[in-house]
């Protein structure tokens, strides 16, 4: 799609814009009771006021650059501004599989330099890298200044499992994270420079064509948002998105299985976010009819026990095929 490039400051008229349907996702203080119903409910919401990452908001690349330690960083290059994930142990199962991006491992300032002296067709960077205990000392107390009294709340009163980590997510403006879902709860915090999100509810996953989950994109949609093939992928077009746009402090309670496209807001130079991940609590309890991410649960466990079956990722498909083609068709 045509990037229209606003004269005012309107970030919207910056903002890519795509043929599906938009509604934004409600933004309520976190002490305003419907903020918690939302989060119950498994419904994204924008959290205001939640002072979940104040200690970090004054981040930025020269006081990171000084603070980060000697630890390596995973910075990945992309020679377009898309980023898209992809496993790297699940690449022999894909013939000639073309990397999107490479990752390089990057002391903290080496990463700065090379983002400050990148131009125009250069490749783009994104450090995508989980907080640990290599951090210098200013960093850790940033990080234990963060709200756990609140979040650790939401996690126990939601019955989530543990905090699985944090990532610590850089990258230029306009760095684009394709359509995915995750398989953790996460609230994902906003630090600085802005971020729009395009959540879509687990139910349409037949909108959106996932890889097949042995294929090293599992979990990443086929369509190309900016040319999306409607032969090939004709109910895209009925997706139904959901909008928020976080700036600094803002939190997005972004619910586990939903997709979501993450766009780095042009114009504010380095973005920087921070995620909290969650493992998912005990299964609930199977009631009919089945929830939308348990049905995706449900087909992921038996992609998982074709691939096992036939131990060969070339015959799922014909495998599939010939289950459905012609009898459930
Ligand atoms: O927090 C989330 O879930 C996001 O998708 C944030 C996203 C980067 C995530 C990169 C990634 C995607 C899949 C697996 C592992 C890492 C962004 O902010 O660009
Ligand atoms: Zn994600």
């Amino acid at each position: 799609m045509a990037e229209l490039e606003s004269k005012g400051n309107d970030v919207k008229l910056k903002l890519k814009q795509y043929n599906f349907q938009t509604e934004n996702v409600p933004r309520l203080s976190y002490t305003d009771p419907k903020a918690e119903k939302f989060i119950s409910n498994g419904l994204p919401v924008v959290l205001t006021d939640t002072k979940l990452v104040s200690s970090a908001l004054h981040w930025d690349l020269d006081y990171l650059s000084e603070n980060m330690g000697e630890g390596d960083f995973s910075v990945f290059l992309s020679d377009t501004n898309k980023f898209m994930y992809f496993d790297d142990k699940k690449i022999e199962n894909v013939k000639d599989f073309k990397q999107p991006t490479q990752m390089i491992e990057m002391k903290f300032p080496e990463f700065v330099k090379t983002l400050r002296s990148y131009k125009e067709g250069d490749k783009r960077l994104y450090m995508q890298q989980a907080l640990n205990d290599t951090v210098g000392r200013r960093i850790v107390m940033d990080f234990l200044g963060f709200n756990w009294t609140w979040i650790t709340e939401q996690q126990k009163k939601n019955k989530w499992g543990p905090l699985t980590s944090n990532l610590l997510l850089v990258g230029m403006d306009s760095n684009i994270t394709p359509a995915h879902y995750d398989e953790q709860e996460n609230f994902f915090a906003q630090i600085k420079g802005s971020k729009r999100f395009l959540l879509f509810d687990p139910s349409n996953f037949e909108c959106l064509y996932p890889y097949p989950v042995y294929h090293p994109h599992d979990r990443q949609s086929q369509v190309d948002f900016d040319n999306p093939d409607s032969l090939r992928f004709p109910k895209f077009q009925d997706a139904k998105a959901y909008e928020a746009i976080v700036g600094p402090g803002d939190v997005l309670y972004l619910p586990m299985y939903w997709w979501h496209q993450v766009e780095s807001v042009p114009g504010h130079g380095t973005v920087i976010s921070v995620n909290f991940w969650y493992k998912a609590g005990p299964t609930e309890k199977v009631e009919y009819p089945l929830k939308a991410h348990q049905r995706v649960a449900m087909t992921r466990n038996i992609e998982k026990m074709i691939i096992q079956a036939l131990n060969d990722p070339n015959e799922v498909a014909p495998f599939m095929q010939a289950m459905v083609l012609g009898r459930y068709t």
